[in-house]
């Protein structure tokens, strides 16, 4: 498991470790992993161009400092103070005495750089980058120099992932201590490149619980349902899937790939759609008539393709089991019913449907995912997947689960019917009996490996070809 700390939390953490150290110890431990990753990434030290962009705080203080690790190792370091009168003394002391430099022109030592050090802001920076700073980024922008972030791209906001302005845009950023939420959810994530974490000793004084966590292999396999020996198809689970219409009988096809593949012993499928789903599904289990007549399931996912039956999500949410709610259900959802809910409810919009639950416009959502994705958590009592370029799923006892950020992705995903899988997906981890934060992060985890396995050959995929490459997904995951 990753996970993210926000700024308060890490200020809280350093602030006990630093009382238990020599002063500025903390800031050389920064400096030498930071000149350690640059020196990765130029391969040959002595004789590289170095610039660092130095803003008034301790951000800058990192960059000087690791810029006279770099001159000591016979790199050419300049620093362009970006406001002269507020430098980080000891840091520049350091530079000097290394036998950096001062830029008299920023833009000419930027021009012939081979890596810039992006030392203008981190976690106390405050909207995107101030005017005066906005020149010097883009002409670091617009060099041939990689450019390595320090402890964040200055210019992003560190706890929420929005970006308020103008940001400078990091090929690699070297991150102090933990992740911060802004290198793990986009826009921010964008302009952060590769993500190096550099211990500084931070973590022994970091609470247990953090503002957010990405799963790896070995936390999905933790999960995943495996039959016990003398199981059969109901104890492993049913899932029903309630979705399709006479007009988008698709999407039933696809929400049940997406279930045959998720664990659950059996697919219950409810709908019009019936014909369809048995001439490519012959294993599932198929039902005409309404939801409270189809037998008995242990969790429900409704609303792919559903047209306007509200009947159906009312019912389907009148269940004592687990139930998912995606696309067309998520329109015709009474809210108090959810709330009202004893059983897990796990909704899984995107960022339109989010916007329309909340009542404002999709670019809000997009701009500010995290706080968008805890906002309808705690105004439905539902755990709530959101989907896009940073799926983040989050659940409505917020002190006690962090928000789960999925690092699993592809951008080849955004594909017609891709979400239609990933919900029979996570409704069949409901139905096998994972928690609804569970069954939704480990579902988009699958998901995503899934589409990258699909897209292996860089070109596009369908959303059947996501389903197909799932038990690729799992078999990749359970091997962790
Ligand atoms: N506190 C600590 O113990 C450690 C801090 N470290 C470094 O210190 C950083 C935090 O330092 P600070 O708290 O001094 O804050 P920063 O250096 O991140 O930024 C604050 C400074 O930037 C200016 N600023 C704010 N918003 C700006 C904007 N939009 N455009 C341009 N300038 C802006 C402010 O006037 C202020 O002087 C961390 O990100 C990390 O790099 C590391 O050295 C590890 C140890
Ligand atoms: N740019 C992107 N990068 C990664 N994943 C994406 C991107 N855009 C969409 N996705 C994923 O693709 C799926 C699309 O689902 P959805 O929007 O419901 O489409 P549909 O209704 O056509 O199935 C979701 O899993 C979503 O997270
Ligand atoms: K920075």
């Amino acid at each position: 498991m990753r996970t993210a700390y926000s700024v308060e939390t890490v200020r809280h953490a350093e602030a006990q470790l630093m009382a238990r150290l020599p002063e500025g110890a903390l800031m050389q431990r920064a400096a030498a992993g930071l000149a350690a990753a640059c020196a990765g990434l130029l391969g040959r030290v002595y004789g590289a161009r170095v610039v660092l962009l130095v803003g008034s705080g301790d951000n800058g203080g990192d960059a000087l400092y690791a810029g006279a690790r770099l001159a000591r190792r016979g790199a050419g370091v300049v620093a362009v103070p970006l406001a002269r009168d507020r430098v980080h003394e000891g840091g520049l002391a350091a530079l000097l005495a290394a036998g950096g430099r001062v830029a008299d022109d920023p833009f000419e030592v930027l021009a012939s750089a081979d890596l810039v050090l992006d030392g203008i802001t981190g976690i106390g920076g405050r909207g995107g980058l101030r005017q005066d700073a906005v020149p010097v980024a883009r002409a670091a922008r617009g060099s041939d120099a990689v450019i390595v972030a320090v402890d964040l791209p200055s210019g992003v906001e560190a706890d929420t992932g929005q970006v308020r302005g103008e940001v400078l845009r990091a090929d690699a950023t070297v991150t102090f201590g933990t992740y911060k939420p802004g290198l793990l959810i986009d826009p921010a994530k964008e302009y952060a490149g590769t993500v190096r974490l550099v211990g500084i000793g931070l973590e022994e004084h970091l609470p247990s619980v953090p503002a957010l966590e990405a799963l790896q292999h070995a936390d999905v396999a933790r999960m995943l349902p495996v039959p016990a020996a003398e199981s059969d198809k109901y104890r492993r689970g049913v899932v029903g899937v309630v979705a399709g219409s006479a007009r988008y009988p698709g999407a039933a096809v696809l929400c049940v790939a997406g279930a045959l593949r998720g664990g659950a012993g059996a697919v219950r499928y409810v709908g019009p759609a019936a014909d369809a789903v048995i001439a490519r599904f012959p294993e599932c289990l198929v039902h005409a008539g309404p939801p409270g007549k189809a037998g008995r399931v242990q969790a429900w996912a409704v609303g792919p393709g559903l047209g306007d039956d509200a009947g159906v999500v009312e019912e389907v949410l009148a269940s004592d089991v687990p139930v998912l709610i995606d696309a067309d259900g998520l329109r015709l959802l009474d809210a108090a019913a959810v709330r009202d809910r004893a059983a897990p409810t796990l909704l899984t919009p995107h960022a339109g449907e989010a916007a329309a639950l909340l009542g404002v416009g999709r670019e809000e959502v997009e701009a500010s995912r995290l706080d968008s994705v805890r906002e309808l958590a705690a105004r439905f009592g539902a755990t709530v997947l959101l989907k896009g370029s940073t799926t983040l799923v989050a659940a409505p006892d917020a002190e006690s689960s962090p928000v789960r950020v999925n690092p699993m992705g592809s951008s080849w995903l955004a594909t017609a019917g891709s979400g239609d899988v990933l919900s029979g997906l996570a409704g069949s981890l409901l139905a096998a009996g994972l928690g609804a934060r569970d069954a939704g992060s480990a579902a988009a985890y699958l998901h995503g490996l899934a589409a990258r396995h699909a897209a292996a050959h860089g070109t596009p995929i369908t959303a059947l070809e996501v389903a197909e490459a799932l038990p690729a997904a799992w078999r990749d995951v359970s091997a962790a």
